[in-house]
């Protein structure tokens, strides 16, 4: 792909006015390290390369001067990065905002609820292999030094229609097959259930090519 040439060819990632464009560069690159954290923490917006901690610092920083409410609106197409993207703001504010142990039980059940919430609302699309079926509100409470002391995660308009039905080359939500190939057999047993997904018409996952092949061959026998 092409991008534009003022983007910062390293992070793929660049600035219009005060407003981030990110691209995904479905790699892992080397710039969401805690050294990376410090560096852009407290830092003036515009004096380091473009990047989402310079965001996730500024609002913080805003919000602990003004003593307001800052919120950061993650959008784009599915696929486009968001999940991954307010994964990452949360890491930055879990290293770098004042805590103490008793505050790090808060930390850990922001991030940790993450992998059970995407067990649940995720699934596999055409377009992303880990699609967010459901739209998210997240907030994080700050006290009067700035330590993060509790937050809300809202859940809306999750696509309950997956459970019956899927379109081709697509999958049901990660927790079923999760629960077939992690479960135990006591576990499996007490549920009735055999681990093989394939017995299961609910999770029976047709490649799109498969479906396609599958279509023509019964357009070829119907005519
Ligand atoms: N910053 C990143 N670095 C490396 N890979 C990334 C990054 N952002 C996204 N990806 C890759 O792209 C995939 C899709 O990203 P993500 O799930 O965040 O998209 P999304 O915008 O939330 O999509 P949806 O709206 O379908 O939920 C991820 O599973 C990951 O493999």
């Amino acid at each position: 792909p092409r991008f534009p040439t003022c983007m910062h060819s390293f992070s793929l990632q660049t600035y219009i006015g005060t407003l981030l464009v990110s691209v995904n560069p479905y790699k892992e690159l080397d710039i969401y390290t805690v050294t990376q954290m410090q560096l852009y923490r407290g830092v003036n917006f515009f004096e380091l390369p473009p990047h989402l901690y310079a965001i996730a610092d500024n609002a913080y920083r805003v919000m602990c001067s003004e003593y307001n409410n800052h919120f950061i609106l993650i959008s784009g197409e599915s696929g486009a990065g968001k999940t991954e993207a307010s994964k990452k703001i949360l890491q930055y504010y879990a290293v770098t905002c004042p805590t103490t142990e008793q505050l790090q039980i808060v930390r850990d059940r922001l991030l940790l609820s993450n992998p059970v919430l995407e067990a649940f609302g995720n699934a596999k699309t055409l377009r992303n292999d880990n699609s967010s079926r459901f739209g998210k509100y997240m907030d994080i409470q700050f006290d009067f030094k700035g330590a993060p002391v509790g937050g809300h995660i809202l859940s809306y308009l999750i696509e309950k229609s997956r459970v019956v039905h899927q379109n081709h080359g697509e999958r049901n939500f990660h927790i079923f097959y999760q629960l077939l190939e992690g479960g135990d057999k006591d576990l499996l047993c007490w549920l009735g259930l055999e681990r093989n997904p394939q017995k299961y018409a609910y999770l029976i996952q047709v490649s799109a090519s498969l479906s396609l092949s599958l279509h023509l061959t019964s357009r070829i026998v119907g005519m």
